[in-house]
């Protein structure tokens, strides 16, 4: 395992994993949450998902952007174009919002003027469970004109989302799984 990939999972595991239970983004209840946030917005973990995940684009057909999923997924988007700034070949990030606000410029994609006329975008998001989030930024980042080429997430749950992400055409890479966190 790299170092950044061990490090990162300790660090999940140690801030963000918790045995409790919650209702989830899908109406589902679980008896486990990963608060992903809680490690991605340390400086730390900037870092760590930004090497991480520009890495994890090369499994996937290539992209000329990525989009963070509001609101986990952002940091995410932000962390891998600053690394892929640093590293010389720039992917540009941009958000995609749960809804479009009422006022100002009421866009459902944020910071995408600045990408080409169908562009191909690369997915990020914090876990994936159903997929049901992902999908939903999926139809609105084509309906804006763009092509999604895939969706990397930080840890996938194992509920099903692969399957449904996949079935909607689209590869998903998972640097993580719930097997990382609990073992039942
Ligand atoms: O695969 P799914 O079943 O759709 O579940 C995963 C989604 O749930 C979380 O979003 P949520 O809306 O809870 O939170 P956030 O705004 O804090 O990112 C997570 O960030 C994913 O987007
Ligand atoms: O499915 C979800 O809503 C979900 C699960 C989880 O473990 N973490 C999270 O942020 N969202």
């Amino acid at each position: 395992m790299s170092t950044a990939r061990s490090r990162l999972v300790e660090l999940l595991r140690e801030r963000s994993f918790a045995r409790k239970r919650v209702v989830l983004a899908s109406g589902k209840e679980s008896d486990f949450f990963i608060d992903c946030k809680q490690t991605v917005l340390t400086a730390e973990g900037h870092v760590l998902v930004g090497e991480l995940m520009l890495d994890a684009l090369a499994q996937l057909p290539p992209c000329d952007a990525v989009a963070g999923v509001e609101l986990g997924g952002c940091p995410l988007a932000s962390a891998v174009a600053l690394t892929s700034f640093l590293r010389g070949a720039p992917k540009d990030a941009v958000y995609v919002r749960k809804e479009a606000k009422d006022h100002g410029s009421k866009r459902l994609v944020e910071g995408d003027t600045k990408l080409p006329p169908g562009a191909t975008l690369v997915i990020l998001e914090d876990v994936t469970t159903t997929g049901g989030s992902t999908l939903k930024a999926v139809e609105k980042l084509r309906a804006a004109g763009y092509k999604v080429a895939g969706v990397v997430t930080l840890v996938d749950r194992l509920e099903g989302g692969r399957a449904a992400i996949e079935a909607a055409g689209l590869p998903l890479v998972a640097i993580y799984t719930r097997t990382d966190f609990i073992q039942d």
